[in-house]
């Protein structure tokens, strides 16, 4: 169930709340000054819209964008991006529409091709009656996608006729080649678009053995999907030789991006050349997102922006992580090999980090200290403050193990079975749990994830009190092990902070009738649980103003997060206005009370 479908429930008993008077929202005096008039009580709807867009839509100009990087060689590898002037946390060093964008299969339906938003509200995406593979939100998107949509057509059709059933649509890395490839001969080899794209990295004289049948397998499938018969008809596309068709391959699994939607769901894949020369660090100053950058649709859309999350000085090299960065070392490592063809060097990766909370678990006698998780065929390691050693090593590794290949079967069978996968995930949180790993150690902080989402989807129109309870610790306890990792304003902290907040607002479905006894468990019930609720919101906010970029408004989240916070306001406002009612109305229904 979507907070969305929650969050009606809740308006439904707004209307029925015990209001007097107009209440006075104080969301203002705790949002960070940029912040333009909020949605409120009072004001009208339209007006306070215009008001957000024009904060928003401010984005970074051509000019400011140009001026602010700089591609030159890079003491980290090769070429990489440096900034020409200062950013704080939250700056948006650069905002572009990528060269091209893709969306994943099962997202087609669901997202425009060209500006990949959702459909307007009570609107439906229109599909391609041609290939019938694609969806538009609007005819202007459809006509500015036609330029290479045109070729695209005409392969999905010839695709789809001779592939088996269940791969009537060609992969994701397919469509983006063949995307690229048509970009070639539609702009020109002579062009800057082309030129661009044909500067980015390749790996095609150092690509491991592990590389050859997967490209291989991919350049036959193009060939397929472009229907050339003949090497000579390749030459349109500027390619001459296997080396030029390696080369685009590797120049595009190399420069490629997670295309995500304004909450961070991967949705697709995207190219830039404006983003691919930002090197690497498991420890970056910067992400790149897709915060939605106005509330209007806007063929200018998706915009891929380079966000600093911590201060850059000028000069400083720009740097990005290219994998999940909650991982451990080892798998970071095994993922920039695998895919980037590179040893990570940097600090996080090249000192020994005792107090990794990535692989972080509490003392074998509680003293309150950590020490870090044991490895097979190595003396366990002590703790870091009284120095006990753990007293059951093969229990300890038997729960790593059964954490890793559950997480992997629970998110394999997420779709299918996703009560199994539920039953699974809680089984593991236990058993890792009980052998001391922290809530920010993998995989324990991988399979709370996976089960917080499960929750989530399974809140159904009327959750019950102990479904949504649940849902609100399991998150709790996702969002306190990303924040032992993450640093403030990282957008995943943001989004899972956003998310916390959203579940703690839904209307309690049956809140203990005392409010009192709940007062020391988590979650707590009636006002106190709203007003966490706003303080989480509030926090999420200032969050998501920095690893969605300020100017961005925090991206949709952070905007759909300061009407949330307004909605919380008022019914806060509510709470206290009805107690206070219901203390006169005593009063006056006694009126000789306090003379007894
Ligand atoms: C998206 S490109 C980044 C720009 C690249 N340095 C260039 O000159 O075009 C990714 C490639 O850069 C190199 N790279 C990026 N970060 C690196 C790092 N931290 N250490 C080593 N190589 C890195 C790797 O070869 C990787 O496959």
């Amino acid at each position: 169930m979507s907070f969305a479908n929650l969050r009606s429930s809740r308006k439904a008993k707004e209307a029925r709340s015990f209001v007097k008077d107009a209440v006075t929202s104080k969301a203002d005096e705790n949002l960070p000054e940029q912040s333009v008039v909020i949605a409120g009580h009072c004001g009208t709807e339209q007006a306070d819209l215009a008001d957000t867009s024009m904060a928003t839509s401010s984005h970074v100009s051509e000019p400011a964008r140009i001026a602010a990087l700089q591609v030159r060689e890079s003491s980290i590898a090769g070429r990489g991006t440096f900034a020409k002037a200062a950013h704080k946390p939250g700056s948006v060093i650069n905002a572009v529409k990528p060269y091209i964008s893709v969306l994943s299969t099962p997202y087609l339906s669901t997202f425009c091709t060209n500006c990949s938003s959702p459909p307007k509200q009570d609107a439906k995406l229109k599909r391609c009656t041609r290939c019938r593979v694609v969806w538009y939100c609007s005819d202007q998107c459809q006509t500015l996608d036609w330029d290479i949509h045109k070729y695209e057509c005409k392969a999905l059709q010839r695709w789809a006729e001779s592939a088996p059933d269940d791969a009537k649509i060609p992969s994701d890395a397919l469509r983006s080649l063949g995307r690229i490839l048509w970009g070639f001969k539609q702009h020109g080899l002579d062009r800057e678009w082309t030129k661009s794209m044909t500067q980015l990295q390749s790996h095609r004289t150092s690509l491991p053995p592990s590389a050859f049948e997967p490209y291989t397998h991919l350049a036959h499938s193009l060939i397929r999907y472009l229907g050339v018969e003949s090497p000579l008809e390749l030459e349109p596309y500027g390619v001459k030789s296997t080396g030029d068709l390696v080369d685009v391959i590797s120049r595009f699994t190399t420069n490629a991006f997670t295309l995500t939607s304004y909450t961070l769901n991967p949705i697709g894949v995207a190219v830039s050349p404006d983003a691919a020369f930002v090197n690497h660090s498991c420890d970056p100053n910067a992400v790149i997102v897709f915060p939605r950058v106005s509330d209007k649709q806007s063929t200018e859309e998706p915009q891929m922006s380079l966000v600093a999350i911590k201060k850059i000085p000028s000069g400083e090299e720009v740097t990005i992580s290219y994998v999940d960065t909650t991982l451990p070392r080892e798998l970071r490592q095994e993922e920039l090999k695998e895919t980037y063809n590179f040893e990570c060097k940097c600090t996080l990766c090249s000192t020994v980090q005792y107090d990794d909370p990535r692989t972080a678990m509490y003392c074998p006698k509680r003293c309150g200290g950590l020490r870090p998780a044991p490895i097979n065929g190595s003396t366990p390691p002590p703790c870091m403050k009284c120095k006990a050693v753990t007293g059951n090593l093969e229990g300890e590794l038997d729960a790593f193990n059964v954490g890793q290949e559950l997480l992997a079967k629970a998110a394999t069978i997420q779709q299918s079975d996703p009560q199994r996968a539920k039953r699974l995930a809680s089984n593991v949180i236990d058993v890792m749990t009980r052998a001391g790993l922290t809530p920010s150690c993998h995989p324990l902080l991988a399979v709370t994830r996976l089960h917080q989402e499960l929750l989530v989807a399974s809140l159904s129109e009327s959750p019950t009190q102990e479904t949504l309870d649940e849902a609100i610790r399991t998150s709790a306890k996702y969002v306190a092990g990303l924040s032992a990792i993450l640093p403030t304003g990282h957008p995943v902290r943001g989004v899972a902070l956003a998310e916390l907040g959203k579940l703690l607002a839904v209307d309690e479905p049956a809140p203990p009738t005392d409010p009192s006894a709940s007062l020391d468990r988590f979650p707590p019930s009636g006002s106190a649980r709203l007003r966490l609720a706003r303080e989480t919101l509030v926090r999420a906010r200032g969050e998501l103003m920095i690893g969605f970029g300020t100017n961005h408004g925090g991206g949709l989240v952070g905007r759909e997060l300061r009407e949330a916070i307004v909605r919380l306001e008022n019914e806060l406002g509510a709470w206290t206005q009805g107690v206070q009612n219901a203390l006169e109305d005593a009063k006056a229904a006694r009126p000789n009370a306090h003379r007894i």
